[in-house]
């Protein structure tokens, strides 16, 4: 059992137009409504292909409520925690070519009793058994930055591993405590944590190696269309394949995790390479659908161990 927690969940809104142009009235073609936030795509992509999980979420106000029937009707177990803030919407706007425009909402704050019923909750999820604990997207005011600290050692007192995915200030807090499992920045996250722009292989492996230092065992890094970087203590390895035209891109960073972390029992190569064929997959889909194992081409990635380090990320 996976047990994912989304501090911050939405409904995703996706509305496919022919070009996007910034201050016209725009009409789209097509919309789609999802239930979205990073763990919520995480387990739900998780569901899609069979594999235990539990989401935690605050829900509040009709999107709350709308949310929860949505993680319903795709048969995604859920623990939803009643907030009085109201669950916010995202939305994306996604042109021909693939080029995808997101706007995120801040979401509700939480009150100090909201994040004490949450993190009663995943103590609760993770009693009743889990083999991995997941923190995933942003933090709502009141959450506190050390929000995913406090989840990590939640995790660690029952002796489970936990993986994050996260940015900004919580990721920093979140690393500098140790002991996580896993982190899954994209290149431009693990920028920001180092203080350093990611331009070749060997920026991202430095910077991933100060997280390993800093005692994360795992740091899968994604980059985007050039595919994903794997460091760890002794090894680094890159997975990718062939140029894909997106219809959203939303949601494949989620996927790409939730297909790492599908491979627990296999080997870093066979863990990226589901990782990266996962998140191929989602890109491939509309607003924040998720990929199912009929959407997934595994034949179509290549695995490189110890790439370069003075390839361009671009190149890759
Ligand atoms: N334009 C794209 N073309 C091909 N694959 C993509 C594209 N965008 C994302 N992916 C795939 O999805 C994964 C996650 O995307 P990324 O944008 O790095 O994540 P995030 O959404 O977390 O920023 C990548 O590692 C890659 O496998
Ligand atoms: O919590 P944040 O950082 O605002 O992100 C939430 C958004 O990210 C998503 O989880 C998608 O994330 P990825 O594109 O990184 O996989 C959406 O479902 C959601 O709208």
């Amino acid at each position: 059992m996976i047990v994912t927690v989304t501090p911050n969940p939405s409904v995703d809104r996706a509305l496919d137009l022919d070009q996007l142009a910034v201050g016209e009235v725009n009409r789209a073609h097509d919309t789609h409504v999802h239930a979205g936030g990073k763990g919520i795509n995480v387990s739900r992509a998780l569901v899609a292909h069979g594999y235990p999980t539990r989401a935690v979420l605050p829900a509040g106000g009709p999107d709350g409520e709308l949310l929860v029937r949505l993680l319903e009707e795709q048969g995604v177990p859920a623990h939803a925690v009643p907030v009085t803030g109201e669950t916010r919407s995202n939305i994306t706007l996604v042109e021909r070519t693939g080029v995808t425009t997101k706007v995120n909402a801040p979401g509700p704050a939480l009150g100090p009793d909201d994040v004490t019923a949450l993190l009663d909750a995943v103590e609760a999820e993770v009693a009743a058994g889990a083999r991995l604990v997941v923190g995933a997207g942003s933090l709502p005011a009141g959450a506190g930055a050390d929000f995913f600290v406090r989840l990590s050692a939640l995790a660690g007192r029952h002796g489970v591993p936990c993986a994050l995915d996260t940015s900004g200030e919580p990721l920093v807090a979140a690393v500098d405590a140790g002991g996580l499992d896993v982190v899954k920045p994209n290149d431009e996250e693990l920028g920001a944590l180092v203080g350093r722009d990611m331009v070749v292989v060997g920026d991202v492996v430095d910077a991933a190696r100060s997280v390993v230092d800093r005692g994360t065992r795992q740091v899968l890094v994604s980059l985007g269309a050039h595919g994903a970087l794997l460091v760890d203590a002794t090894s680094v390895w890159w997975a990718g394949g062939p140029p894909l035209v997106p219809a959203s891109t939303v949601g494949a960073g989620d996927a790409t995790l939730a297909g790492f972390l599908s491979a627990v029992d296999e080997e870093p190569q066979v863990r990226l390479a589901t990782a990266v064929a996962w998140g191929r997959a989602a890109v491939l889909l509309p607003g924040t659908a998720v990929p199912t194992p009929a959407d997934v081409r595994l034949d179509e990635v290549r695995v490189v161990e110890s790439p370069p380090p003075n390839v361009a990320l671009k190149e890759l």
